[in-house]
């Protein structure tokens, strides 16, 4: 008896090593090995599959290098912020893969085949590779299928082109505080100098998201952004110690603090939330803030359809990161090519004295700022805040002459396509806002190779909001003062998830 009680258990324990085994075995191997001999059928060049570790390492160790140094203004920053998919660009040719892990990644540099991968969204999805990256912004970014055109339907209303006219008040409130204060420094040196205009607008775009999402709980709103920079910060440090197999998932002292600090701001977005609630119950509640008109679209949905507030809170996490983040690195790298181009400077500051004088900016003056439109689709292009986008397919799928099997992710590698020279002529690398002097669809000849804000039906939907609060903070860092990069400036663009400044943007402002 006891004996056959032992041949069972052994016999159990057996079959679930065996499987197990057999599943690791599968990840770590068979599949990564299938679908590599896949791929390579289908004529594709790639790197041979390392077991587990992919590309990883090898592209950790190349971006740490490029980033130990600053470069050049004049020099290509592809190479500083992206140096390995550069490498393998050159190496292989213009569609090549790979290894992101496990996970062939083919990177395409085809604006038809890009175009085909924006605008497919229910079959080109969103990847979930990182999961510790739904700590910082889930939502409406993060979403596929039904859930996301959902909730797309529902906070559309938020970013209608009135809704935001309306905040424009907010932008210009929040705009004029920092640049308030940078002029107070160079009044009280009564001389030019200098200023690391960067922290400045980390905390104007902060401030106007906070602004214009929470209306009077704005001040509540402000911990949020300061958590999102510290959780952004540790981001970056695990999404590159990820070659080490499960290392998100360690008790480290970091990733204890990310899990914390997430707490922390659901804490903080569920009692502004819940205080709103109350309010629109009492009937006293604004309806003109990003937060108002959220829960006015959601109510107006039919019963079973609405987003619980476990949803709203992750919609406005997101706009809280998605707005803020990436208007600072337009704002900060169009201060940077306005200053080495002065031309320019001097060009998009007649028209915003031609437009306004020295009045306050409004929207309708805004829309008129052609000049101003054309030098930020140039610093889009050339400093696009997010240098790739990442799709993920689960099922074998056609993509232009290839057949692609399901379990590979496809790279859009924006920075790359924007400076294409095969695109964008042999001048790819230069300042030349006059690309954009006829519009958008003439610069590109109507090809899917500027896509700054995405493309297709998943295209950024406060794209509106973002150029217009850029507009709102130039305009007026354009009638005070002139500006030109410091001696100690040191060009050094890097991706903090968004192409940051790594050593910040020490400009030399001087009093109009
Ligand atoms: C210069 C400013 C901005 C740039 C360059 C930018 C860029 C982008 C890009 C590239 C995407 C697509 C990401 C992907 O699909 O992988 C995106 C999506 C999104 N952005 Fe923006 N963004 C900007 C401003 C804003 C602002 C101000 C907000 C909100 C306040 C915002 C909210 C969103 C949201 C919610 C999505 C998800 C859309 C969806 O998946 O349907 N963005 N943005």
């Amino acid at each position: 008896m006891e004996i056959s009680v032992v041949i069972v258990i052994v016999s159990i324990a057996t079959a679930l090593v065996s499987c197990w085994t057999w599943r690791i075995l599968k990840w770590v191997w068979f599949k990564p090995k299938m679908l590599e001999s896949y791929l390579r059928r289908q004529g594709l060049s790639g790197t041979p599959y390392t077991p587990l570790i992919g590309d990883l390492k090898t592209d950790f160790s190349m971006t740490m290098e490029a980033r130990s140094k600053p470069i050049k203004l004049t020099d290509d920053i592809s190479t500083r912020v992206l140096p390995y998919p550069v490498k393998m660009l050159n190496t292989h040719g213009r569609t090549f893969f790979t290894w992101f892990g496990t996970t062939p990644t083919i990177t395409i540099m085809d604006p038809e085949k890009i175009k085909e991968v924006f605008n497919k969204v229910y079959d080109f999805q969103k990847p979930h590779t990182f999961p510790l990256a739904t700590l910082i912004a889930s939502g409406l970014v993060a979403y596929d299928g039904d859930k996301w055109a959902k909730h797309r339907r529902i906070i559309n209303p938020a970013f209608h082109l009135e809704k935001i006219k309306s905040m424009i008040p907010a932008f210009h409130q929040s705009c004029s505080e920092v640049v308030g204060k940078w002029d107070k420094v160079v009044s009280d040196k009564r001389m030019p100098c200098e200023v690391d205009v960067w922290p400045g607008i980390v905390s104007m775009t902060a401030d106007v998201i906070s602004r214009t999402a929470f209306g009077s709980s704005y001040q509540e709103g402000q911990g949020i952004f300061e958590l999102q920079g510290e959780l952004a910060q540790l981001m970056r440090q695990s999404f590159l110690k990820a070659f080490i197999p499960g290392y998100i998932y360690l008790p480290t002292k970091d990733n204890k603090r990310m899990k914390a600090a997430s707490r922390e701001i659901h804490v903080i977005l569920r009692g502004i939330i819940n205080k709103r609630l109350r309010a629109r119950e009492a009937g006293e509640a604004p309806s003109d803030d990003l937060l108002g008109i959220l829960l006015e679209s959601n109510s107006g949905q039919a019963r079973g359809n609405e987003m619980s507030t476990e949803d709203v809170m992750e919609e406005c996490k997101l706009f809280y990161f998605a707005g803020q983040e990436t208007t600072s690195v337009l704002l900060v790298w169009t201060m940077v090519m306005l200053s080495q181009h002065q031309d320019w400077q001097a060009r998009a500051r007649e028209e915003v004295k031609k437009v306004f004088g020295d009045k306050e900016p409004d929207t309708e003056g805004l829309n008129q700022l052609k000049v101003m439109t054309m030098i930020l689709y140039e610093v889009l292009r050339l400093y696009p805040p997010l240098t790739q986008m990442t799709r993920a397919i689960h099922k074998e799928m056609k993509l232009g002459d290839l057949t692609l099997p399901g379990g590979v992710q496809i790279n859009l590698p924006t920075l790359l396509v924007h400076r294409d020279t095969q695109l964008w002529g042999s001048d790819a690398d230069e300042f030349k806002p006059e690309r954009f002097k006829d519009g958008v669809s003439k610069a590109t000849k109507g090809q899917v190779s500027f896509f700054p804000f995405a493309w297709g039906p998943r295209i950024c939907i406060g794209q509106n909001f973002g150029l217009l609060e850029a507009k709102m903070a130039l305009s007026l860092i354009l009638q005070r003062f002139s500006f030109e990069l410091s001696p100690s400036y040191a060009h050094a663009p890097y991706i903090v998830i968004t192409l940051h400044p790594q050593f910040g943007a020490h400009l030399v402002l001087h009093k109009i």
